[in-house]
């Protein structure tokens, strides 16, 4: 393999740039072309792409965001549209494609290894929601970002003598509020992988005022009901006011974490090495501290779950 590819797709996760530089000094290491295909899908479908040498990719491992841009591109879905990009790389004669993203994009790399594509996935996702990895790329800094801010909200909420509810990303996962909600000690925490029982939550904002404990923090998973909902469920339940933050793209956003600059390094360099063994159809991750690779079908049987011990102890933790 002289030439590969490499995409970011889907929604972006800080460390892609990490990511992507790895990919272009591994390969190039081994004396293998890489070129950034521009814009996810969209850019493979159309050929949109350029040359990455080594200089290109230098300054970018401490940058949010991803230099090659992303997209959501529903036409991809359609296998016209999936054989035209696979012209546009034979042309260029790239032989293997990289793709950086989350379990859509996985999906979408799968679909092109049946049509003949060498492809690896490299996981990198805010929503930390592929069943193969312990960790994407991505989640330790948005995680991070929420825990800023909620601590930055509880100063207020004692100030004030508020029950704050802060909506947090991820579509179908609970991770980011899981996670963020024991490290930032929240009262209470919706997550879409367990039910909710609203008086349950109501219980322990009357048990915390009973010890003369007025704020709350509620964090609910965007996945489960926005805020809005939560706030007018519990005022005409129980009379109760709150204040809501929807947090939003602020997550997605900012310089990478140590951890996911060392993972996206660590799974970057790896897809590299998997295709330079004749690999495809098979996708990075982390496990006990371990990279490791696993079949990119298990997007298909194997569903993340959420640590449910995690959500216990929040709970122990927050009586
Ligand atoms: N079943 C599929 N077949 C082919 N391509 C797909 C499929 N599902 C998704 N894709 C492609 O992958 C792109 C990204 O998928 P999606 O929007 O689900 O994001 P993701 O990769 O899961 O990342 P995130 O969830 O972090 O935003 C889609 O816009 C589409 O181009
Ligand atoms: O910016 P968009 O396309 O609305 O995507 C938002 C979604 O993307 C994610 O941030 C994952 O990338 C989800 O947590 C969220 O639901
Ligand atoms: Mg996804």
């Amino acid at each position: 393999m002289k030439r590969i590819g490499v995409l970011t797709s889907g929604g972006d996760s800080p460390g892609m740039n990490a990511a992507i530089r790895a990919v272009v000094r591994k390969a190039n290491y081994h004396g293998v072309e890489v070129f950034g295909i521009y814009h996810g899908y969209e850019g493979f479908i159309k050929g949109k792409m350029e040359l990455l040498d080594l200089g290109s990719v230098g300054g970018i491992i401490q940058r949010g965001g991803t230099k090659l841009f992303s997209s959501r591109c529903p036409e991809f879905k359609e296998k016209k549209y999936q054989l035209q990009g696979i012209e546009k790389m034979k042309e260029a004669g790239i032989e293997g494609l990289v793709v950086i993203g989350g379990d859509g994009s996985f999906r979408g790399a799968y679909e092109l290894t049946k049509l003949g594509l060498a492809c690896i996935g490299v996981p990198a996702t805010i929503d930390n929601d592929i069943a193969g990895t312990e960790f994407t790329i991505g989640f330790d800094t948005a995680l991070n970002t929420v825990v800023s801010a909620i601590d930055k909200i509880r100063d207020t909420a004692t100030s004030h003598e508020n029950t704050f509810i802060i909506e947090v990303m991820g579509r179908d996962a609970g991770d980011i509020a899981l996670w963020s909600g024991l490290a930032a000690g929240a009262e209470s925490v919706i997550i879409p992988e367990e039910p909710y029982d609203l008086d349950d939550i109501i219980t322990r904002m009357k048990r915390g005022e009973a010890r003369n404990k007025k704020h709350s923090i509620i964090i609910v998973a965007e996945g489960v009901m926005p805020a809005s909902k939560l706030a007018n469920m519990l005022k005409e339940k129980a009379g109760i006011e709150t204040r809501i933050t929807v947090l939003g793209h602020i997550q997605r956003g900012g310089s990478p974490s140590a951890f996911d600059r060392v993972l996206a390094s660590r799974l970057g360099a790896r897809a590299v090495e998997l295709l330079l063994e004749g690999k495809t159809s098979r996708a990075v991750g982390i496990k006990n501290h371990q990279v490791y690779d696993y079949d990119l079908r298990e997007i298909f049987t194997a569903k993340h779950k959420a640590d449910t011990s995690l959500y216990t102890l929040s709970k122990e933790l927050s009586i």
